[in-house]
């Protein structure tokens, strides 16, 4: 039995971990913060965790945080880092939600986050936390970056066309739709009902803080010449799901890629290929830790097209947060994510 804290308890990845973790037999969620709810009682604010969770929200202390063996941070960017560097020389495993140690250039993060980087020094020990590529160096890390929600339904559909060699990693496009739960749970305007309901639109199409992790992840792959991707993000007035449309240019004309799909997924038990020309439904992954694609090519074209479907807050974040909690402790790594997706 391992203890593990959760920062930032109130907010949607934070409520997403504390749902996972109350079914995980190896894990007992020892605190949870919440600055603006402390003292008050988890299961009072989120009724669904009546029975399930019986601790108050408390306010962040690195103290109390370093008795644990792991801590989540599910905060906003530019949180984490300034309190991990304790955490790691108390002894204390660190899953960060957020972006802080994603990128492996400093001077990328800074301009992307628009802020300086607090903790340097981590930036290249922390592993990239998507276990399709990196498995072995998290089973063996103290702080693991998990991955966005775009950029890890984005990076899984373009995985095995990118490692197999058989597009041009150049002329990359993610046509990226997403929920409103992706922003997080802090009123904003653009997210009221009256204004993202009954309507659909781009954000951020002159370029998203996702798209350097996106090439950086593609790079990993092996991408023979370097990656570049066109990304536009959109905002679907739904609760949870992502949606990415992948379109890539075929450099080899003689690949299967249905086969090539198939056999680099295999083993891998959250990513679901599905027969060739279907059409994956954000639905068919509400509340599991999958994510689930299907290829297509139309006729006379030379491009491949991939369907990637995540819950953002699952695959996303705090399911894949869990899954490499589980690498890193030694627990089976579907420990705590093997329900399936919750329909209608
Ligand atoms: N939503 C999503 O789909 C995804 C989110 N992420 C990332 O995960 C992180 C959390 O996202 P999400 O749950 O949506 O965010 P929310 O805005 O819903 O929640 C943020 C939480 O952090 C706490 N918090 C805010 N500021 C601080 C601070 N300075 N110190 C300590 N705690 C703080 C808040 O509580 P309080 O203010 O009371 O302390 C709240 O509990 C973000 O970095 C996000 O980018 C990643 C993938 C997907
Ligand atoms: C709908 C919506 O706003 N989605 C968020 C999703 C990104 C996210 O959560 O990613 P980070 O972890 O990098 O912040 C966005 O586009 O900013």
């Amino acid at each position: 039995m391992i203890t593990v804290g959760i920062v930032g308890g109130t907010g949607y990845t934070g409520v997403e971990l504390l749902r996972l973790l109350a079914l995980h037999p190896g894990v007992e969620v020892a605190l949870i913060t919440s600055r603006s709810e402390a003292g008050r009682p988890v299961a009072e604010l989120f009724p669904s965790l009546r029975g399930h969770c019986d601790l108050a929200f408390e306010d962040p202390d690195d103290e109390r945080l370093a008795e644990c063996d792991l801590v989540f941070f599910a905060t906003p960017n530019a949180v984490a880092m300034d309190s991990v560097g304790h955490l790691l020389e108390q002894g204390v495993k660190v899953v960060d939600l957020s972006a802080d140690f994603r990128l492996q250039e400093r001077e990328v993060w800074e301009h992307w986050y628009g802020t300086t980087h607090t903790a340097p020094d981590l930036i290249r020990e922390a592993v990239y936390g998507l276990p399709e590529i990196n498995r072995e160096q998290i089973r063996g890390a103290r702080l693991v970056a998990n991955p966005g929600c775009y950029a890890t339904t984005i990076q899984l559909g373009f995985l095995p066309m990118i490692e197999a060699g058989v597009v041009d990693p150049s002329r990359l496009i993610a046509d990226g739709k997403s929920g409103a739960s992706g922003g997080g749970r802090q009123a904003r305007m653009g997210m009221l009902l009256g204004e993202a309901g009954e309507s659909f639109r781009a954000y951020a199409a002159s370029g998203h803080r996702h798209g350097p992790e996106i090439e950086q992840g593609l790079r990993m792959m092996q991408a023979r010449s370097a990656p570049q991707v066109t990304f536009v993000p959109h905002l679907v007035p739904m609760v949870r799901g992502i949606e990415a449309t992948l379109y890539a240019e075929i450099s080899d004309e003689a690949a299967d890629f249905q086969a090539i799909y198939e056999n680099r997924f295999r083993d891998e038990p959250f990513v679901d290929v599905m027969p060739w020309g279907s059409l994956p439904e954000t639905r068919s992954v509400r509340g599991e830790n999958t994510c689930r694609m299907a290829l297509h090519r139309q006729p006379g074209q030379n491009r491949i097209i991939v369907s990637s479907v995540t819950d953002n807050l699952v695959k996303g974040a705090a399911g894949q947060a869990i899954q490499n909690m589980n690498l890193m402790c030694g627990f089976d790594e579907r420990e705590g994510l093997k329900a399936p997706a919750l329909l209608p």
